[in-house]
């Protein structure tokens, strides 16, 4: 004799009704823990997203809690129903493209709702429900492989570890409708009735009350990692210039350091500092003295290598870190910096302002026990540049030995 699936699986005391409300519930959590973290963090516009994600997993099942209750038309329930279900699914899609720079593309959205309403009205979708669910199962699909795919995607994100959770959990929902399509498929003996208690239905209804509460989790996640983040960058990153601030240094500086010692490769410090600063903020004002900080930062970068770290370390005093180059290379890039910054006048109300810096360069040395002991030649060298006459660039070990620096000291 043989046993259906259906018959051996039911499991005891989940009825329809129970798992439709429970459900309900588990959508409700989802709404509103998106849209109060929103409220907190207004910058995060995703959240919305899946709060409206959330909204529609419960208009789904409030649509099939009814048609429990009163007879509703076919395009209502199961089929506004399911365009509700769907379109739950799509808005978290949404909010990780929207999370991710892009755009959420609610037309797509609007015209895959429209297509679910219009394949139960048009009587492609009439019939069993096992006919249904093969119908709408690669839709759900689609929009689980393209949130893991989008967020496989960001292998060099810093937030990468926050996106694991979320793609796990869209992926065994994905498994699991793809293995229940299949049950279909291959033609189980099963009698689906519309949310009926039979194993496939209630398993996939637990499998939505799963996905529903762990996707919340996961989405907070992504929203609180991306928040810690943001708040760590702007720890690290001067208001005023984008430079990276002096506390970043002391993390990089160190790090660059030890490098260095292991492989050897060449660290050099290049400082420079804005000539007579202080005259320009007393003829001018602050605010000019701010722009003409700002101006120096946006020039000097079109002389630097993209992968240079710099940073603003006092008012109108930076340094950048140049990283496997020796003294030679570092002071190729200084003199192009100057050389800019002398040629790109500063324009105050009409009338251009030129501005010079002094610079000054150091590598690390063997017998350095420290990255601070560079620096602090690469200052020594950038006042000497200073009392020559500034507009000026020297080079520690050059033009600056370390016998007059022992006589200065
Ligand atoms: N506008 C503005 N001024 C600042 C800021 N930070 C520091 N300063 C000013 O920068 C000036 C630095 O002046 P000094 O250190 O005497 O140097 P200097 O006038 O550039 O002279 P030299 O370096 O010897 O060429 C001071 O007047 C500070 O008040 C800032 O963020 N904005």
């Amino acid at each position: 004799m043989s046993l259906s699936i259906t018959q051996t699986f039911i499991l005891p005391g989940m009825d329809s009704y129970t798992l439709v409300i429970v459900s309900a519930l588990a959508s409700t959590i989802m709404a509103a823990t998106m849209y109060l973290l929103h409220r907190a963090s207004r910058r995060t516009p995703c959240l919305l997203d899946w709060s409206a994600a959330g909204l529609c997993f419960l208009a789904s099942n409030a649509l099939a809690l009814l048609a429990m209750h009163h007879p509703l038309p076919f395009v209502v329930a199961p089929g506004i129903a399911n365009a509700f279900y769907i379109s739950g699914h799509y808005l978290i899609l949404a909010g990780v493209r929207r999370h991710l720079g892009r755009r959420p593309r609610y037309d797509w959205l609007a015209a895959l709702a429209i297509l679910i309403v219009l394949l139960h009205a048009s009587g492609v979708a009439d019939g069993a429900v096992s006919r249904r669910l093969m119908l709408l199962s690669p839709f759900v699909v689609g929009i689980n492989a393209s949130v893991v795919w989008l967020l496989a995607r960001q292998p060099d994100s810093p937030a990468r570890g926050s996106y694991f959770p979320l793609m796990m959990v869209e992926a065994a929902f994905m498994g699991q409708m793809a293995v229940r399509g299949l049950f279909l498929a291959l033609g189980q003996p099963m009698q689906l009735t519309f949310l009926g208690n039979q194993i496939l239905q209630t398993a996939g209804s637990l499998m939505v009350l799963a996905f529903l509460s762990l996707a919340t989790m996961c989405c907070a996640l992504i929203v609180i990692r991306h928040q810690e983040l943001a708040l760590r960058s702007a720890s690290l990153t001067d208001s005023l210039t984008g430079w990276l601030n002096r506390r970043a240094l002391l993390d990089m500086a160190e790090r660059e350091f030890q490098r260095h010692r292991r492989s050897g490769e060449a660290l050099n410090f290049l400082t420079f500092d804005i000539d007579h600063f202080k005259g320009i903020n007393d003829q001018y004002g602050h605010a000019v003295g701010d722009a003409a900080i700002r101006h120096v930062t946006t020039v000097s970068a079109q002389a630097l290598r993209g992968y240079d770290a710099r940073f603003r370390i006092g008012g109108e005093e930076f340094a950048v870190l140049v990283t496997g180059e020796g003294n030679y290379q570092a002071r190729q890039i200084g003199e192009r910096l100057r050389t800019l910054i002398e040629n790109s006048p500063l324009l105050v109300d009409g009338q251009r302002l030129t501005l010079t810096v002094s610079l000054g360069v150091a590598g690390c040395q063997p017998d350095d026990l420290q990255w601070d002991d560079a620096l602090r030649r690469a200052d020594q060298a950038l006042y000497h540049a200073k009392r020559h006459g500034r507009n000026r660039l020297s080079v520690w070990g050059e033009d600056l030995l370390p016998a007059a620096t022992a006589r200065l000291a």
